[in-house]
């Protein structure tokens, strides 16, 4: 284990309260080989087949996206080496408009690690707001060669989620004049996790149980696996496969389709003897337009951002969408 590079954080915790009462012996239902993530084929996109994904499951799996293979791996391969550098140096570097947080997956509107009362997640996050990428030049040259890398990925992944939305749009006869306050490309980033090595025979949650907030979240994950998805009152992983996405869908979608399609719940699962590294694209609505929906009050996405991170300071957990319900 490279300690120099972890956040100090986790060597004096790495023992106890990262992974004391964490109820990580909670069953999951182990499928044998086949995955039981429904498959959505961005090449010949089977309207009906997404309906069902949507409104049954809240998760698919893409393949056939089009992304090249070679830009996934030279992503995953540059975010290992850059998050094996010195967390000093990690700490020093990775600056506005870039964050870099240990310890949750919430970040304040400024960037600053949001931590709930549930207690640390066994994970390191950069986001990149992608946007500001073109600005932005890194005085570390593996930093600002990451960059590129980075921003040509989300060039790639504002398409796979504009594509997606375009047919979600039909199949939930939306008004297509609103497009771009449901889907803000401008919204845009790109989150890189790792999720570091752990003492052998110990676990920690990699990130608790949540909901992206997102309209949708897509999501590239190494061969190590670790991620569940909650369905039917079970907790399923979903296993790693090459040259797939997973595609979440978040609780805007949830308010855009007035409860027909759900956010799905999901945690990631810290247990092995290996760094994980995954990246998540994010989109959302446009910050200020408001969202109409049948089953929400009317409510832009920078209220609803600003509630949970007072939910966090006042409550230590994120209230999300019940807070924001009509006849609760
Ligand atoms: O790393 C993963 O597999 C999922 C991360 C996640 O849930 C998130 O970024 O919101
Ligand atoms: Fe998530």
């Amino acid at each position: 284990m490279n300690m120099d590079s972890y956040p100090p954080l986790f060597s004096s915790n790495s023992n106890n309260t990262l992974t004391q009462n964490i109820d990580l012996d909670e069953p999951i239902e182990h499928t044998e080989d086949l995955d039981p993530i429904p498959v959505i084929d961005l090449q010949c996109l089977n309207l009906e087949k997404l309906d069902e994904a949507c409104k049954n499951w809240g998760v698919f799996r893409l393949i056939n996206h089009g992304v090249p293979s070679t830009l996934v791996s030279q992503i995953q391969d540059q975010a290992r080496k850059l998050f094996s550098l010195s967390f000093e140096y990690k700490q020093a570097i990775l600056n506005s408009p870039l964050s870099y947080v240990s310890g949750t997956v919430f970040l304040s509107s400024s960037g600053k690690a949001l931590t709930t009362s549930q207690g640390l997640n066994w994970v390191e996050v950069i986001n990149f707001p992608l946007t500001q990428l073109s600005q932005f030049q890194a005085q570390d040259s593996m930093l600002d060669s990451f960059r590129l890398v980075v921003e040509e990925y989300g060039r790639h992944l504002a398409r796979l989620a504009s594509t997606i939305f375009q047919v979600i749009e039909k199949n939930l006869n939306l008004d297509p004049s609103q497009s771009k306050s449901h889907l803000a490309e401008s919204t845009g980033f790109v989150r890189v996790h790792r999720y570091p090595q752990i003492a052998k025979g110990n676990q920690a949650w990699g990130a608790r149980v949540h909901t992206d907030s997102s309209v949708l979240s897509i999501l590239s994950q190494d061969q190590i696996g670790g991620l569940e998805v909650f369905k039917e009152n079970k907790w399923l992983p979903v296993k790693p496969v090459a040259n797939t996405f997973i595609v979440n869908l978040g609780d805007m979608m949830q308010v855009i389709s007035n409860d027909e399609y759900k956010s799905v719940k999901h945690r990631v699962r810290v247990c092995k003897q290996e760094d994980r590294i995954s990246i998540n694209y994010f989109v959302f609505p446009d910050f200020d337009s408001v969202i109409e929906s049948s089953k929400y009050k009317p409510f832009t996405y920078k209220e609803f951002r600003a509630q949970g991170q007072k939910d966090i300071e006042t409550l230590g957990f994120i209230v999300g969408l019940e807070g924001f319900k009509l006849d609760k």
